[in-house]
């Protein structure tokens, strides 16, 4: 875990950019700016944009920020992953954060990029590789482990030993039942109640989980 007065970059300065980086500066944290492809070099409501993502090597070695988090959301999967692979091969160290109100046993682990939102609850032997998001209040129960750069949107509840592939988004309030398996890349819409493996990429909706 990062020294807590370190300055924190995030990679995009959008809706989920800027909920980052009201979660960091509420628990203390500062916050540098913002390094975004699509918005022009200055102020937004929650921090400066200090230039591209090509950019934020320079910006590294200049000393103007210690550590990235990544605010690239659900929409762009694909490119979640580019970004946090680029930058990390370009030497650039990915922080992490787990917010004040959220438990995490002490067994759990946390790779690079990781964010836990308000509410979360990681229990005994979890585990998360890079870049995984948990928006506010999941629930992540015992022995679970969940793929790079995946996100689970609010009130999402995985029971024990469920497996999680990479790049996949869980809608809101999603419920995985134990022991199951979920492939790379899937996704499922706000509600939906997973009983079976799903070891095919694509969206799934409704309970008992269907593909659509
Ligand atoms: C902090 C944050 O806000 S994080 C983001 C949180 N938001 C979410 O989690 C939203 C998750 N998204 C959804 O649930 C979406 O409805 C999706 C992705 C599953 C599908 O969206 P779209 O591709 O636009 O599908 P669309 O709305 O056209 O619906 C297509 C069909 O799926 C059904 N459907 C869509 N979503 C769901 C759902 N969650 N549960 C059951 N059925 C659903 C529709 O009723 C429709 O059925 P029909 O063909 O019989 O009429």
């Amino acid at each position: 875990m990062p020294a807590v007065d370190s300055r924190v970059a995030i990679i995009g300065a959008g809706a989920l950019g800027q909920q980052l980086a009201q979660h960091l500066r509420q628990q203390g944290r500062r916050v540098a700016g913002f390094f975004d492809d699509t918005l022009p070099v200055g102020a937004t409501a929650g921090g400066t944009v200090l230039g591209t993502t090509s950019a934020a090597a320079q910006a590294y070695t200049s000393g103007i920020f210690d550590e990235l988090l990544l605010g690239v959301g659900y929409e762009h999967m694909g490119r979640r992953q580019q970004l946090f692979e680029q930058l990390q091969a370009a030497g650039l160290p990915f922080g992490g954060f787990v917010h004040a109100s959220a438990y995490v046993d002490s067994s759990v682990v946390l790779g690079p990029g990781v964010f836990i939102s308000p509410g979360c609850v990681l229990d005994l032997n979890v585990r998360l590789d890079a870049n995984v998001l948990l928006y506010t209040g999941c629930i992540v129960a015992h022995d679970t482990h969940i793929g790079a750069h995946t996100l689970l949107a609010p009130g999402v509840r995985l029971a024990g030993r469920v497996q999680v592939g990479v790049r996949c988004f869980l809608g809101i309030g999603t419920t995985v039942i134990d022991s199951l398996k979920l492939g790379a890349d899937v996704r499922t819409g706000g509600g939906t109640v997973v009983i079976d493996n799903l070891p095919e990429p694509g969206t799934y909706v409704g309970v008992p989980a269907r593909r659509r």
